[in-house]
């Protein structure tokens, strides 16, 4: 990354006059660079909480010498920059190549104690798209510390959004600015997210003509983005892709009332049409709505902002929407269900005795009603609601058991059916088990692919075709060294995989697990697994 190669640092302190950026090199390379550091610090100080004025305190400098830093016009050096990391709690600078970050897992012991759930990733970058409704202020609570939250909070800020961490690091607050600098956009960051296509919502009440960077995300074949044009037409919408962007122009028709039907029982289809209609003035009606759980947040989000929206957890959405939305709305997300199967299966697959707390059940009903069938063994506790007042959750305790393959094929279908993104799980418990399982993930092109890896630490998984893998187990797991797949649900399977193999297993290239899961590695270490991270 960085060639240090200049003479030895003498400045101990920040110059207080305000310069422009200048065009000779820097201490530590040159102007752009010190630009390049100085959005890292902006970043990394918002990212923190704090103003430019509490990080000048901490720094004990000033105001101005804290702005000219984040403007890329002070000549850093590396003692100015440890202090900065130090006043940031963050190193903001790393010598030598950013290699991938990899696992050595050491598996074959059951795992203990309990272990709770956190948020959902695909509910926060719905809120997240949601707040640029909002002329008020949006509180989000209970965040997600995950890449995938970064890239958008990334896009919004590029935008002029201001995002702002609270002190712990978990309810983020933002401010929607009157006018938006779209030109400005972080293509890089919304090329990596599928759910920038959750811009087109909001943005179609603010702009007449926009664009916006192609939909990106993990390799699962075609996702297909023509639902989305489909359920923005009627809202004057207008879309064409170029040389990867979409150019999108907007046409406000005035109707007293307007029924969408939806292609696909998409999940962020349906929030596209539901961002659509909630500063669409009268009565929009969406049919064959996804009534899944980041939906179910939205709709409780969009309500508290003065939206109508009637029918949660229905497959039919009759929003009235208002042309301003303005209020200060406080918003706790709820629990993930990925995450509570993707630890459910953590101890399944380690027979372990072990307690998901927080679970949100109602999102795992079919999943538990098909692990009861293959032989789990489990207890809930009494249901309880979650913090946005809504979500059902209750502790689950699961106890070793002898599993058996199911006698019917596992199939996803759009909530309440079993979850699409917990599919992929079912894989690991079904190479667990006894007998054979045939696993029909009809919706993706290439997930169910990446599970052919199981293979690799001596599963039995043959592949069908593209869309079906037939799992024969019991297998006795081995360890192996595998590269991650670039698949998010895949590449936590094989880890989960590796929990349960004897020996020590390396899985290489783990980033991109990060993207839906916060600190799972230290929290699996918690509960007894042994994980150690490291980078080439
Ligand atoms: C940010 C977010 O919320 N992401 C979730 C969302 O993505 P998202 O809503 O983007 O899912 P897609 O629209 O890509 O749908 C997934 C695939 O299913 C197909 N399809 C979907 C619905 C349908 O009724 N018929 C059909 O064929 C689509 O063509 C596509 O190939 O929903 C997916 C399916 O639950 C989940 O895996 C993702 O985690
Ligand atoms: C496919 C997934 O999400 P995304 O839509 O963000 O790619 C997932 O969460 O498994």
């Amino acid at each position: 990354m960085y060639e240090i190669a200049w003479p030895p640092v003498t400045a101990t302190e920040i110059p207080a006059e305000t310069t422009a950026p200048s065009p000779a090199p820097s201490p530590l390379g040159t102007a752009a660079s010190a630009a390049r550091i100085g959005a890292l610090v902006r970043d990394a100080r918002r990212h923190r909480g704090l103003t430019q004025q509490q990080l000048a305190e901490r720094l004990a400098t000033s105001q101005s010498a804290v702005a000219r830093i984040e403007q890329g016009g002070q000549n850093l050096t590396l003692e100015l920059l440890g202090r900065l990391s130090e006043a940031l709690d963050s190193e903001l600078i790393s010598v030598g190549p950013a290699g991938p970050t990899h696992l050595r897992v050491t598996g074959g012991t059951p795992l203990r104690g309990s272990v709770t759930v956190k948020s959902s990733k695909n509910a926060a970058v719905a809120l997240l798209c949601a707040a640029l409704l909002n002329r008020g202020r949006t509180t989000l609570r209970n965040v997600a510390r995950i890449v995938e939250v970064d890239r958008i909070l990334d896009v919004l800020r590029s935008i002029g959004v201001s995002a702002t961490w609270d002190g712990a690091g978990r309810d983020l607050t933002l401010v929607v600015p009157d006018e938006l600098d779209l030109a400005g956009i972080d293509a890089d960051a919304a090329r990596r997210t599928r759910s920038i296509i959750m811009f087109l919502g909001p943005l179609l009440h603010r702009a007449r003509t926009f664009r916006l960077p192609y939909a990106g995300g993990c390799d699962l074949g075609t996702r297909t983005v023509e639902p989305h044009m489909i359920a923005l037409r009627p809202f004057g919408l207008d879309v064409e892709a170029h040389a990867g962007e979409y150019h999108a122009t907007v046409d406000p028709r005035a109707t007293e009332r307007r029924t969408i039907v939806l292609t696909e029982r998409g999940d962020t289809v349906t929030e596209n049409a539901l961002l659509a209609a909630a500063r669409t003035e009268g009565t929009t009606v969406i049919r064959n709505a996804s009534s899944n759980y980041m939906v179910q947040d939205l709709c409780l989000y969009l309500q508290l902002l003065g939206v109508g929206v009637e029918g949660l957890g229905t497959t039919t959405l009759t929003v009235t929407g208002r042309a301003v939305l303005d209020a200060d709305v406080d918003y706790t997300i709820s629990e993930d269900p990925v995450e509570a199967m993707s630890l459910l299966t953590a101890g399944i697959v380690t027979n372990s005795e072990l307690t998901v707390r927080r679970a949100p059940v109602e999102f795992l009903e079919i999943e538990l009603a098909v692990l009861a069938e293959m032989g789990l063994r489990f207890e809930r506790s009494p249901e309880y609601l979650a913090d946005n007042g809504h979500t059902r959750l209750a502790d689950v305790t699961i106890h070793p058991s002898q599993l058996k393959a199911p006698i019917d094929k596992i199939h996803p279908m759009p909530f309440p059916g079993l979850n699409i993104d917990n599919l992929p799980f079912f894989a690991v418990i079904a190479a667990s088990a006894t007998g054979s399982t045939l696993i029909h993930d009809w919706v993706y092109d290439n997930r169910a692919i990446h599970l052919s890896d199981l293979t690799r630490l001596g599963a039995d998984v043959r592949l069908m075709d593209p869309h079906r893998v037939l799992v024969t187990g019991p297998t006795r797991w081995r360890s192996a060294e595998v590269v991650c797949p670039p698949a998010l649900r895949p590449a936590v399977c094989i880890l989960l995989a590796m929990l349960a193999s004897r020996g020590t297993s390396v899985l290489r290239n783990v980033d991109i697990i990060a993207r839906g899961y916060e600190h799972l590695y230290e929290r699996l270490v918690e509960m007894g697994a042994s994980i150690e991270v490291f980078s080439d």
